[in-house]
């Protein structure tokens, strides 16, 4: 029988195999025992299957009604797939719906049947593609995100749009907090960043692409997205968990936007950090990102300002880059608060395919966006040929102002 495994962490004061057998009786066939013995034979093939239970000990923490201990186990499920459509809200009411909002339950991973992932598009471009598309193929990329946008007009856009580029970054990012304006119309940036970024390339032989924020009602993104492909957008921003991972999906299965698509993670804080609530970020921001189709997929680095912890964040760039999915694989963005002195951890962790993204770390260097772009493209070639960045800043200006404003974290070999 073709189902969906779903792994869950339990925390219940009360007997946990029956409290799994509940979870996979509710969300399948309801109260099964108690129907005659036809309705039940004619229910079996679609009732939920306790599949594992690994009992974990008890938590520290103590349930405020009972005042007992929380008894914890790591729980698998099996759904079975002729249950529900194969489309994302379909699976995500099945596996954690009304389940979601029934006590201390995280959902930790779905593992899915070949057959059934294949119903889904996953990134259209992926690793192979953006990497085609900027021309680079030997070291991981490198992102700047505009700042200090809102509020001006198309010329500073554009003049900013300039500075980054010619710092020698690979692509330039909205920030996901630019909304359309009469001073910076969503069609106006993709032209006029067009006509600068062009100029750039004939100025330097560097192409440099822009991801413009897709933003407004749902229902009228795809013409947006369209007309955004007919003026010949480089890659649409998308704050995906403000809309839901299925207009994600919609947006990449349109043959009339064939633009890359780049996940913002904004909005996932309200579901992924809990340890007993919500989704896991792995699944949350890897797998199911990728199988709906996400080009890029920004997240919280283990090291800046807004961080996660190392070993989440690994697991969404695996879930992004894992070669045994089916689909292409996607560019894991690690980001927030990144400065090229964390380049060399950086690189460590996410290795080659992966983008270095910054905001702060490139606008706020000394010499400004063309000095921070240069630090940064400094710190990938020095980490990549094995040198020290302290001993590469002897040779490099902007990288040695930027270690002066923020420091270095060197990795041991
Ligand atoms: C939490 S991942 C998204 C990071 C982000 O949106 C951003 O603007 C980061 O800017 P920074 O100045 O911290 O590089
Ligand atoms: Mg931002």
């Amino acid at each position: 029988m073709s189902a969906v495994m779903a792994t869950y962490l339990l925390h219940d004061e009360t007997n946990i195999r029956k409290k799994a057998e509940g979870i996979a009786l509710g969300l399948t066939v309801g109260t099964w025992t108690d129907l005659p013995a036809l309705e039940q034979e004619q229910l079996r093939k679609h009732k939920g299957e306790v599949v594992a239970i690994e009992e974990l000990g008890e938590s520290e923490r103590v349930n405020a009604y009972f005042g007992k201990r929380l008894k914890r186990a790591i729980v698998k499920i099996a759904y079975p797939t002729v249950n529900f459509s194969a489309d994302l809200p379909a699976l995500l009411v099945t596996t954690f719906g009304k389940l979601s909002l029934d006590g201390e339950v995280r959902l930790l991973d779905l593992e899915f049947p070949d057959e059934w992932k294949r119903q889904f598009p996953g990134p259209r471009f992926g690793i192979a593609g953006i990497r085609e598309k900027v021309g680079v193929h030997n070291r991981p990329l490198l992102m700047s995100i505009f700042k200090g946008i809102i509020g001006r007009d198309l010329a500073y856009l554009t003049s900013e749009l300039k500075k980054q580029a010619l710092g020698g970054v690979d692509l330039v990012k909205d920030d996901e907090i630019l909304f359309d304006s009469e001073l910076l119309p969503f069609e106006k940036r993709i032209t006029e960043g067009k006509t600068a970024l062009q100029e750039v390339y004939e100025q330097t032989g560097k192409r440099t692409l822009y991801a413009v924020n897709l933003t407004g009602k749902t229902f009228a993104l795809k013409d947006k997205a369209k007309r955004a492909a007919e003026l010949g957008a480089d890659v649409l921003l998308f704050n995906v968990f403000a809309y839901g991972l299925d207009v994600l999906q919609a947006l990449r299965e349109d043959e009339e936007i064939a633009v890359p698509i780049m996940a913002h993670p904004a909005f996932s804080g309200a579901v992924t950090p809990s340890e007993f609530y919500g989704v896991a970020p792995s699944l949350w921001l890897g797998k199911l990102l990728r199988l709906a189709g996400a080009d890029f997929v920004l997240f919280p680095s283990p090291y800046g300002s807004v961080a996660l912890e190392r070993e989440q964040a690994l697991g969404i760039a695996r879930a992004l880059t894992d070669d045994q999915e089916p689909f292409a694989r996607a560019f894991p963005v690690p980001s927030a608060g990144i400065h090229p002195g964390l380049v060399p951890l950086l690189v460590r962790d996410f290795g080659l395919d992966s983008i270095v993204n910054a905001g702060g770390g490139i606008h706020g260097h000394p010499d400004g966006a063309i000095g921070g772009g240069q630090a940064f493209r400094a710190a990938i070639d020095a980490v990549l040929a094995g040198r020290p960045l302290r001993e590469a800043a002897k040779d490099n200006e902007a990288l040695q102002k930027a270690i002066d404003r923020w420091g270095v974290v060197e990795v041991e070999a």
